[in-house]
């Protein structure tokens, strides 16, 4: 997944408050797409019955190095306790502070073909933070259907409904034809995230920010690293890529 992104964070101290306005640290992008892996892995570990956790036994559930995850978490001002590790309640409620995931953030869905559907039918989001609370098309077959208990609406509704149900997020799973101009209705109704999954880049307002979800780019980035290691095995001496192979999270 990548990102346009546009406008800043504020750079102050985990948890440090300003006024009314709770602050939070300026996080390196890399750090901030990690950040949900560790709490995944917490998460799980948490629900096995762990107080607490090494960062070595953390960074073995999550997928991610060590080195890579102590720096990250000391970015959140945490830094474990020497021979006992990080305490797995506090460590949760650390990401979900930065993540603003103590606050339930509401999610519309534009484009109810095969992707949406199959967005709108996963029951998953829920559990980590996402109501999705509204569906759009523009197809008028399609508005009326009633899918996870949410009707489809027409697009033309959707400047209005993101406006009166605080819509946070805006999906867009339509085609890339009609993506800017969804793009555009979410940005005059006021929605400054969007989740693109349409094949297309779109033009937003500086404090707009747009992730992009594209699984055709990960599968082509996993070709090259196929491509990779066949030209190594036909080296002389068929040399091996990599010993324990590489995990990178989509959007990492
Ligand atoms: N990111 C990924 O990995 C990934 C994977 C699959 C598909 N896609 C992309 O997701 C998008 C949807 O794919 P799909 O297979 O579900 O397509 P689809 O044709 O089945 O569905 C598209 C839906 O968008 C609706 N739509 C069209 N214009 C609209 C508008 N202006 N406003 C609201 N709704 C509108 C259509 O009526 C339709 O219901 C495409 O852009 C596709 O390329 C991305």
């Amino acid at each position: 997944m990548s990102q346009q992104r546009h406008g800043s964070t504020p750079g102050n101290a985990p948890g440090e408050r300003t006024g009314a306005v709770t602050a939070f640290p300026d996080l390196p992008e890399a750090t901030i797409a990690r950040l949900p892996e560790y709490l995944r892995a917490l998460h799980n570990l948490g629900g096995a019955g762990a107080d607490t956790v090494s960062s070595e036994g953390l960074s073995a559930a999550a997928g991610v190095n060590s080195a890579k995850l102590r720096k990250d978490l000391s970015h959140l001002g945490s830094y474990g306790t020497r021979g006992v590790g990080y305490d797995v309640t506090l460590l949760i409620e650390q990401i979900e502070y930065v993540l603003g995931l103590d606050q339930r953030r509401a999610v519309c869905l534009v484009g109810l073909g095969n992707l949406g559907h199959a967005l709108a039918g996963y029951d998953g989001f829920a559990s980590r933070g996402f109501k999705i609370v509204a569906l759009f098309d523009a197809d008028a077959s399609k508005v009326g259907e009633e899918i996870q208990g949410l009707t489809v609406r027409h697009i033309e509704e959707l400047g209005r409904a993101a406006v009166e149900e605080n819509i946070a997020i805006g999906v867009i799973a339509t085609p890339a034809g009609a993506a800017q101009a969804v793009a555009d209705v979410l940005v005059d109704a006021g929605v400054t995230s969007i989740l693109n999954f349409a094949p297309c880049v779109l033009s937003v307002p500086a404090n707009v920010d747009v992730r992009k979800v594209d699984l055709a780019i990960e599968l082509q980035i996993l070709s090259f690293h196929e491509h990779r290691k066949a030209s190594l095995t036909a080296l002389p001496g068929g040399r091996s890529a990599t010993a324990a192979g590489n995990q990178e999270a989509v959007g990492s």
